[in-house]
């Protein structure tokens, strides 16, 4: 079976902490994606090249792997360049996942150059991180192997709702001969369904399953509005 054939009707876990937090550490994030690998994941998603890395060798990685690295936070920054890409690639990524916006990338390629230069280059495939409609149909155009919701809301185009952007994830799932991978504030099970219904190959969540510390705020919250 391919490795996209994997992921198929199955749940990705992104394995994510971020600068500062007290998590951040690849050992922490591979102990995460291995117990997500136990408890039923189909794919992994991992950032940066140390977790990569780790992730690959620690849970001697049966699964298929998505790796990404983000560098800055403003405007194109996941896999932001040709040498991100390759460097993510040759960490031991499945699949490198990348900015799939139409925006301007900071070495001065288009998408379809750099996913062409990556093929090249590595044995990756893409996944292309989109942030609407149009970004994703050009991204297929471009060559992506996969698109990804995972930019709606983030870049301008689309507005950030409280779940995920289901509008985007239909469309693109019904025009696009690509599979489309939901991800991006999938919150819970209704919301994983609701995707699976709108039409998604596979769905990704990150935040509520790995991120206890946006877990913890959520019931922290809950509860000091019924105790005011
Ligand atoms: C916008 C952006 O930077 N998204 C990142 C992409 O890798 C991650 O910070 C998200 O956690 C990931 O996409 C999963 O989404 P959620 O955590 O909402 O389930």
């Amino acid at each position: 079976m391919t490795t996209i054939e994997r992921l198929r009707g199955g749940l990705i876990v992104s394995c994510q902490a971020y600068p500062g937090e007290p998590m951040r550490h690849s050992e922490t994030m591979a102990q995460i994606a291995a117990s997500a690998a136990g408890g039923g994941a189909t794919g992994i998603r991992a950032q940066g090249i140390d977790d990569i890395r780790l992730v690959r060798e620690r849970t001697g990685l049966q699964l298929p792997l998505i790796g990404l690295w983000k560098d800055g936070s403003d405007d194109v920054f996941i896999t932001p360049t040709l040498r991100h890409a390759i460097a993510v690639a040759e960490a031991g990524a499945d699949i490198v996942a990348l900015d799939g916006t139409r925006r301007e990338r900071p070495d001065g390629l288009s998408l379809a150059e750099t996913i062409a230069r990556l093929r090249d280059a590595a044995n990756a495939l893409v996944m292309a991180d989109c942030g609407s409609v149009d970004d994703g149909l050009a991204a297929a155009d471009a060559g992506a192997d996969v698109v990804g919701t995972t930019l709606c809301g983030y870049t301008g185009e689309r507005p950030r709702r409280h779940g995920p952007d289901l509008e985007v994830l239909a469309e693109l799932s019904s025009r696009l001969e690509v599979p489309v991978i939901a991800e991006g504030r999938i919150h819970s099970f209704q919301d994983a369904v609701a995707c699976c219904d709108a039409g998604a190959f596979a769905v990704c969540v990150g935040t509520a399953i790995t991120h206890p510390a946006s877990i913890t705020r959520w019931f922290a919250e809950a509860l000091s509005e019924v105790n005011r």
